[in-house]
C-alpha cells in the first residue's frame, strides 16, 4: 500500500517535472537540446560543460538554453548579445540565482551574493572604499609582497629545488590580499599549509571545491529547502571564511579611528557601520568575497603565463629583452640614476606593452573562469532579436566560445600574444564580464599580475623539468586549473 503511493506520488512528480520543462513558454522561445525529466540536460554535459556547450552553440546558435536540472539556464556565446544583456538591459539581468549555495553563508549580504537595490547600495560602498585604497598604498603593498615573492624564488633556485608556482604564487596572491584588506603582513617563511594563512586557505579550498563542481541538489527544485538546511546545519567551511572576516573586524575596532584609513577593512568599517548584526555580516560577507574571488582567479592567472613560458619559450626571451630595454631606458624612474634598475615597477607597464599582451593572451586562449559568476533574471524579457527569456533563468557567459570565436579572433586555436600588440579592444575580450556588475577587482588583479609576472621574466627563465612542454589540460572548477607542474627556475645575469 506505502509502495504503492510513493509510486504513484514519485509518477505524478515526473509528470509534473516533465510538464515543466516541455510546456511553451513563449512563440519565440530559446532553441535548446532535449531535455529530460529531473535532469533537465545535465545527461548531455561531460567533466568539460564549457567545450560541450561551445559545441551545442554550433546547433542551437549564439543564444540557447538548457535546463540544468530544474533551472532555465541561458548559455550566451556572442559578445554583442552579451552586451544587450549585461549592459543595456543590466537592470534585468542583475541578480544571482536564487539557490541554496548562493544564499548559504551570507544571506544574501556582501557583494557577490546581494541582489537588486541591496546589491546597488552593496557596491556604491565597496567602489567607494577600493577608490580610496586604490593610491599610492597599494603600488606599495604590491611591491613588497613581489619582493618576498622573488627572495623565495632566489631561495629556491640557489638550492637546487624545483619551483612549485601553484604554491607560491597563491602565497603572493594571498599575501598580498592579507595586507590589502587587513594591513597584514605575510613572511617570507610563513606557510599556506600552516598558520593563520592555512586556516583560511582550508576551508576556501573546499568552497571552492563544492561552487566549482555544483551540486544537483542546487539545480533541482524539489530538494533546495533539505539542501539548504544541509549546507546551514552540516557544513562549516562557508561560515570559517565568514567568522575569520568577523574575528579581524573586531581585532581591528580594538584600534581602529574613524579618522585614519590603514586598509580598506577601516574603510568597510566606516562605510557600513558595526553597530548591528546585519552591518558586521555585510563586512565580513565582503571580505569574504574578496577573498574567494579575487585569490585564486589570479594566483590561477599566473600559473597559466608561467607554463605559456615554457611552452613558449621563444615569447618568454621577448617578454625579458622588452623588460630589460624599458629599465634602461626607465632607469632613474626606480631612483637607480642611470644605471640600470633591477625592479620592474606598474610604472613601467606602458614601456612593455607585449607583457601586457602575454597576460591577456593567455586569459584569451586559457579562460580562467569559464562561465565567469551566474546571473539571474528578474523579469521575463525580450530580446533586441525578439527572442524570449523567463523570469529567474540562470544566464551563464560562456567566455570559452567567445575567445574562440572565429569572427573576432583569427586564428583562435592559436597562441599569439602579438594578437593584442595592435589592437586596444576587441569586444569578445571581456575576462571580468562587463557592465555595471562587472568583476570588481579587476584592477587590482591586473596590478597584481603585472608586477609579478614581470618580476618574475625578469629574475629568471623558467623551464619545464624534463624539457618537454607542460600539458595544458586544464581541469573543470570554480577556476579552469592546468594539471599541477614544477618548474627549473634559471637566474638570469
Ligand atoms: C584574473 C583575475 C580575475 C578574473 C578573471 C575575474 C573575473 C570575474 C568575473 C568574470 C566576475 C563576474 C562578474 C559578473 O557577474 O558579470 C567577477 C566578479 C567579482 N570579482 Fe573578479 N576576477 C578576477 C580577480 C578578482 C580580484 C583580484 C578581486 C578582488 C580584489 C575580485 C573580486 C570580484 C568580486 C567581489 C566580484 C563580484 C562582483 C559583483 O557581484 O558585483 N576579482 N570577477
Amino acid at each position: 500500500m506505502i509502495f504503492g503511493i510513493i509510486v504513484y506520488l514519485f509518477l505524478i512528480y515526473i509528470l509534473h517535472n516533465a510538464y515543466s520543462k516541455y510546456k511553451r513558454l513563449n512563440e519565440n522561445q530559446l532553441p535548446g537540446p532535449f531535455p529530460i525529466p529531473i535532469l533537465g540536460n545535465i545527461y548531455q554535459l561531460t567533466n568539460l560543460p564549457h567545450f560541450d556547450l561551445t559545441k551545442m552553440s554550433e546547433k542551437y546558435g549564439k543564444i540557447f538554453r538548457i535546463y540544468l536540472a530544474d533551472l532555465y539556464t541561458v548559455i550566451v556565446c556572442d559578445p554583442i548579445i552579451a552586451r544587450e544583456l549585461f549592459v543595456d538591459k543590466f537592470d534585468n539581468f542583475i541578480d544571482r540565482p536564487k539557490i541554496p549555495s548562493v544564499k548559504h553563508g551570507t544571506f544574501y549580504h556582501g557583494t557577490v551574493a546581494s541582489m537588486g537595490d541591496n546589491w546597488k547600495n552593496n557596491k556604491e560602498i565597496v567602489g567607494k572604499a577600493m577608490r580610496k585604497t586604490n593610491l599610492k598604498h597599494i603600488y606599495q603593498l604590491l611591491d613588497d609582497q613581489v619582493d618576498v615573492l622573488i627572495e623565495s624564488m632566489r631561495t629556491i633556485e640557489s638550492s637546487g629545488e624545483t619551483f612549485d608556482p601553484r604554491y607560491y604564487l597563491t602565497k603572493f596572491t594571498m599575501s598580498a590580499m592579507f595586507k590589502y584588506i587587513f594591513n597584514e603582513d605575510i613572511s617570507k617563511d610563513e606557510d599556506v599549509h600552516n598558520g593563520q594563512l592555512a586556516q583560511l586557505m582550508k576551508p576556501m579550498q573546499k568552497v571552492f571545491k563544492d561552487f566549482g563542481t555544483g551540486s544537483l541538489f542546487d539545480v533541482l527544485e524539489i530538494t533546495r529547502p533539505l539542501y539548504f538546511l544541509y549546507l546551514e546545519w552540516f557544513t562549516s567551511h562557508y561560515y570559517q571564511v565568514i567568522n575569520f572576516g568577523k574575528m579581524k573586524i573586531y581585532k581591528h575596532l580594538e584600534t581602529y579611528k574613524p579618522d585614519v584609513q590603514r586598509d580598506l577593512m577601516d574603510l568597510l568599517i566606516k562605510e557600513y557601520g558595526t553597530e548591528t548584526d546585519d552591518q558586521i555580516l555585510s563586512i565580513s560577507a565582503t571580505v569574504s568575497d574578496f577573498f574567494l574571488a579575487g585569490v585564486d582567479t589570479s594566483a590561477t592567472s599566473l600559473e597559466l603565463i608561467v607554463m605559456m613560458l615554457i611552452n613558449y619559450p621563444e615569447y618568454q626571451e621577448k617578454a625579458y629583452n622588452e623588460i630589460k630595454s624599458a629599465l634602461s631606458s626607465n632607469g632613474g624612474g626606480g631612483g637607480g640614476g642611470l644605471t640600470q634598475r633591477n625592479k620592474v615597477l606598474l610604472s613601467d607597464r606602458q614601456s612593455t606593452p607585449f607583457v601586457v599582451s602575454l597576460f591577456k593572451e593567455t586569459l584569451r586562449y586559457k579562460p580562467i573562469s569559464p562561465f565567469g559568476l551566474p546571473r539571474s533574471t528578474t523579469s521575463d524579457i525580450i530580446l533586441n532579436n525578439g527572442q524570449f527569456i523567463p523570469k529567474n533563468a540562470q544566464i551563464l557567459i560562456n567566455y570559452h566560445a567567445l575567445s574562440r570565436n572565429e569572427e573576432y579572433f583569427e586564428n583562435p586555436n592559436q597562441f599569439d600574444p602579438t594578437r593584442f600588440l595592435n589592437s586596444d579592444s576587441n569586444p569578445a575580450f571581456m575576462p571580468f564580464s562587463i557592465g555595471p556588475r562587472n568583476c570588481v577587482g579587476s584592477n587590482f588583479a591586473q596590478d597584481e599580475i603585472y608586477i609579478a609576472l614581470s618580476n618574475m621574466i625578469l629574475n629568471f627563465k623558467f623551464k619545464s623539468i624534463d624539457g618537454k612542454p607542460v600539458d595544458e589540460t586544464q581541469t573543470y572548477g570554480l577556476t579552469l586549473k592546468p594539471n599541477p607542474f614544477k618548474v627549473i627556475l634559471e637566474k638570469r645575469k
